[in-house]
């Protein structure tokens, strides 16, 4: 029996849910590149290794980066390759496969992407809408006639949605999420410290100490490493997650005003089941501390955190190919 696969084409992780098996691939989404020949030198873990130590002949590439296909044939070829790691076609018959990838792509990018995944064995292939498949992978029943909202914050996009009988309501989607994050605590640390950090540096700050809601007993702090940009040596020195908070700020924000413009279109009937059943929010920075309560207070509905946040998507997409295949029975 084949056995169907769904996909998170994330911008920060791929996700590959084997149905009947659950989650069989997780890695970055990220390409090493020769750039003499322009060689596929790595993908995934291994290229992530790469990120920010490449020499100069070597460039590690997200080709999905802010939430759009920046690097169509690189995204495609990196797709193939997860496929190809399941062997795909040595299935006694050919899979399904769902493929969420980010919201905003164009028609020509969709048929590509849908075309690399048949080329690697899938027989019918189907591209779902993001918030939609991570509703379900959240376990959300959104096939009732009632109103379920969800926030999906992942590396490049938040995506808002409100949802009911299987179908989105009402949706915004901005491109700011763990990856402007990242960005915001660099530029921070560079304005307040004069010092230099790496992206993965910034996202292992975020991980650690980063936090969402200001809270005074939180005390944790965090030694960082980088380069001084005046003396260009160098240099380690102590933050905070009250610092991490304040770099963090503006670009939550502007998720919350996302979502509170959702609910602001949203048909009474359905807005008055979401203030019942609270929001859901899932993707990587639904694991931010203190997120939940931030968007509590702000929107004034009650708030709930997915179980599995960055699994949900993929887990989603095995949920509805598994549906399927018992009302095709
Ligand atoms: N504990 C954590 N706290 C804060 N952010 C986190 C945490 N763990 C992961 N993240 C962030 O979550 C993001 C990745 O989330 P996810 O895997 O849901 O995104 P994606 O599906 O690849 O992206 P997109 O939805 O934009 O396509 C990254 O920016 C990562 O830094």
């Amino acid at each position: 029996m084949a056995k169907d696969i769904g996909i998170d084409l994330g911008t920060a992780n791929v996700l590959l849910y084997v149905v009947g098996k659950g989650i069989v691939l997780n890695e970055p989404s990220v390409v090493a590149i020769d750039t003499k020949t322009d060689k596929v030198l790595a993908v995934g873990s291994e290229a992530y290794r790469m990120v920010g130590r490449t020499p100069s002949n070597i460039r590690a590439i997200r080709p999905l980066k802010d939430g759009v296909i920046s690097d169509f044939d690189i995204t495609e070829s990196m797709l193939s390759y997860f496929i190809s790691k399941l062997s795909v076609k040595g299935f006694m018959s050919k899979p399904n496969i769902m493929i969420c990838a980010p919201t905003n792509i164009t028609e020509i990018e969709r048929k590509a992407i849908v075309q690399a995944a048949e080329k690697s064995g899938g027989a019918k292939v189907y591209l779902e809408a993001e918030p939609k498949v991570a509703a379900v992978g959240a376990g959300m029943d959104i096939f009732k006639p009632r109103g379920n909202m969800v926030i999906d914050m992942g590396g490049g996009t938040s995506d808002i949605a409100v949802l009911s009988l299987g179908d989105i309501v009402a949706s915004n989607s901005v491109r700011v999420a763990g990856d402007e994050m990242n960005t915001d605590i660099m530029g921070y640390i560079k304005r307040k410290y004069n010092l230099i950090i790496g992206e993965r540096s910034a996202e292992n700050i975020k991980i650690t100490i980063g936090s969402a809601f200001p809270d005074e007993n939180n005390n944790e702090t965090m030694e960082i490493r980088g380069r001084d940009a005046v003396s260009g040596m160098p240099k380690s020195l102590t933050i905070s997650a009250a610092e991490i908070e304040e770099a963090l700020h503006d670009t939550i924000m502007q998720i919350v005003v996302a979502a509170k413009e959702v609910l602001e279109i949203t048909p009474p009937e359905l807005a008055a089941d979401i203030i019942d059943r609270g929001i859901m929010l899932t993707g990587g920075g639904a694991l931010l501390d203190g997120i939940d309560k931030l968007f509590a207070k702000e929107l004034k509905v009650p708030v709930i955190i997915s179980e599995s946040p960055l699994d949900n998507v993929a887990k989603g997409a095995g949920i509805l190919l598994e549906h399927m295949g018992t009302s095709k029975k």
